[in-house]
C-alpha cells in the first residue's frame, strides 16, 4: 500500500490502543496457566503470530468482542504438529523458542523474511547451557530455529546488549523448569522497561523471582511453579502513541487527547517527558489516563538516550528534524537489530524531505530546519512509515510506500489519524 500526505494539522481525541508488549506477555502467560481471561488485548499481525504459536503449544484460545479466554496448557506445552511461523514478530520468535524448551520433543520455528536476519544468539547459547538443543539450521543464529526441548535449571548467563528479549524469555520459561534457575546479565543491558514488564506479568500471574543487583543483575528464580493469570485487563501503548503525541507537537493549530495512557511500566512513556523537554505543549491527566497536547509551539533539540526505549528513536528522529538546533540520539546500536535497520532506514529516508543527518554506530545526528516534500520508502516497517507519516504531515506533498505494515502493532494508524483530520490518501492503485 502507498499513501500520499498532505500538510495536515490535528485535532480531536483518541484512544490509545492496547500495549503490543504486555499483549505479548497476557498470551504467552495465560497460554502457560490454566484458564484466564485477557480483556482489551492488542490485536495486530504480531499479537496474532503469539496467539497462533500458543495454540500449536496446545493453548485453545476463544476471541471474543475485546477479550481472548485462553483454556492453557497448565505449563506443559504440547510438541506442535507443525511449524512456528512468528512472521514479522521478534517477540513471538524469541518468547515461543523458549517455551519451545518446555516440550518433550522438537520444534521448528521460523518467520519472515525481516525476522530471518534478527539474531537469535546469546538466547540459543543459554538455552544450551540449560540442557535444551537449540540451533539455528543454517548455523548463524538466525530463524528458522530448532529446538528439542528438555530444560534443566541451573546457573547461566546471558548477554544483554542485543535484545532484552531474550531474557524475557527465559523469565517466562525458568520458573516451570523442574529446578532453580539462576540468570546472571552479561554486558550493559538493553531495552531494561521491557525486563519489568515480563517481571510485573509474572508476578501477576504468581511467579517467584528474585532480583539481585547487588554485583551487576541476577535472577534467582525457582523451579516446579505454576502460572495462573487469571482476569488481566491490558494498558495503552505508549510506543504506539507517540505518533499521535509527536504529531500534535509539530505540526501548529493542532490540539489531540490521548486516552487510555495510566502509568504503567512501560519506558516509552518517556516520551511525554521528552515532548515536554522539547518544548512543547504537553499535559498528563495521570489520574484519568488522558495527554493533551497542543501544537505551535517551537520545539528545541535534544540528546536523547535510547538505551531503555529503542521504539521511540523514529519518533524522536522526526521530532529533531523539525525542531530547532542539533539533536542526538544516542546509545542506539540495538535500534539497528529490529525489522529493519532502523539508523540505516532513518538515515536513508529523511535526507530525501531534505533532513540534515549523520549516522554513526550507535547514534544520529540531527540538524532541524524545513522539511520538503518527497517519495520516501518505508522499508516495510512500522515504526517507520508512522514515523515518516509525521514528517509527511509538516513537509506535505510526500508519498511513503509499505504502509501497510502498520498492521504489525497498530492496525488502526491511518483510521486514526484521518479521524483527527490528517490529509492521507491511499495511492495504491495509482
Ligand atoms: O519485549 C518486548 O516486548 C520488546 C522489547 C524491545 O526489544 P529489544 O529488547 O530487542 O530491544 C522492543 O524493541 C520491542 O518492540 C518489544
Ligand atoms: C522491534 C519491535 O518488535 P519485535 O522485536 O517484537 O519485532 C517493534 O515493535 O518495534
Amino acid at each position: 500500500m502507498r499513501v500520499s500526505i498532505d500538510k495536515s494539522s490535528i485535532k480531536g481525541e483518541v484512544f490509545a490502543p492496547s500495549s503490543k508488549s504486555y499483549t505479548h506477555r497476557a498470551i504467552t502467560l495465560a497460554a502457560l496457566s490454566k484458564e484466564s481471561i485477557v480483556r482489551r488485548p492488542l490485536i495486530s499481525a504480531d499479537t496474532l503470530a503469539t496467539i497462533r504459536a500458543s495454540e500449536l503449544f496446545g493453548a485453545l484460545i476463544e476471541r471474543m468482542e475485546d477479550k481472548l479466554i485462553i483454556h492453557g496448557n497448565n505449563g506443559k506445552p504440547k510438541v506442535p504438529d507443525d511449524v512456528i511461523n512468528a512472521a514479522n514478530s521478534g517477540t513471538t520468535l524469541r518468547f515461543m523458542t523458549a517455551v519451545a524448551a518446555l516440550t518433550e520433543g522438537t520444534t521448528v520455528l521460523t518467520g519472515d523474511a525481516s525476522l530471518r536476519t534478527r539474531p537469535n544468539g546469546p538466547l540459543l547459547e543459554a538455552l544450551n547451557k540449560l540442557g535444551v538443543k537449540a540451533c539455528s539450521t543454517r548455523g548463524n543464529e538466525r530463524a528458522p530455529l530448532v529446538v528439542k526441548g528438555g530444560i534443566k535449571g541451573q546457573e547461566v548467563s546471558i548477554d544483554g546488549t542485543i535484545s532484552s528479549q531474550f531474557i524475557s524469555a527465559l523469565l517466562i520459561i525458568c520458573p516451570l523448569a523442574e529446578n532453580s534457575t539462576t540468570l546472571s546479565i552479561k554486558g550493559q543491558l538493553k531495552s531494561r522497561p521491557y525486563i519489568d514488564i515480563t517481571l510485573e506479568m509474572l508476578e501477576l500471574a504468581g511467579a517467584k523471582i528474585h532480583t539481585d543487583e547487588s554485583n551487576g543483575i541476577r535472577f534467582i528464580i525457582p523451579g516446579k511453579q505454576k502460572y495462573d493469570l487469571k482476569d488481566y485487563i491490558v494498558p495503552g501503548d505508549f510506543s504506539s502513541a507517540s505518533y499521535l503525541l509527536a504529531a500534535a507537537a509539530m505540526v501548529g493549530e493542532s490540539e489531540v487527547t490521548v486516552k487510555n495512557l495510566f502509568p504503567s511500566r512501560q519506558g516509552d512513556e518517556v516520551i511525554i517527558e521528552t515532548l515536554r523537554q522539547m518544548g512543547a505543549d504537553i499535559v498528563w491527566d495521570k489520574e484519568a489516563g488522558n495527554v493533551t497536547v497542543r501544537g505551535g509551539r517551537k520545539l528545541k533539540a535534544i540528546t536523547f538516550d535510547a538505551g531503555a526505549t529503542p521504539d521511540l528513536v523514529p519518533t524522536i528522529a522526526v521530532l529533531a528534524a523539525v525542531a530547532e538546533g542539533t539533536s542526538r540520539i544516542e546509545n542506539a546500536e540495538h535500534v539497528r537489530y529490529k525489522e529493519t535497520d532502523r539508523l540505516r532506514a532513518l538515515a536513508t529516508e529523511l535526507p530525501k524531505l531534505g533532513v540534515d543527518l549523520k549516522e554513526e554506530r550507535d547514534s544520529l545526528t540531527i540538524t532541524g530546519g524545513k522539511l520538503k516534500g518527497a517519495q520516501v520508502h518505508g522499508w516495510d516497517d512500522h515504526r517507520i512509515v508512522m514515523a515518516l507519516t509525521l514528517a509527511g504531515m509538516v513537509a506535505g506533498n510526500t508519498t511513503i510506500d509499505t504502509t501497510e505494515s502498520v498492521s504489525i502493532s497498530y492496525p488502526d494508524f491511518f483510521k486514526d489519524m484521518r479521524g483527527l483530520g490528517a490529509r492521507i490518501k491511499d495511492i495504491s492503485e495509482e
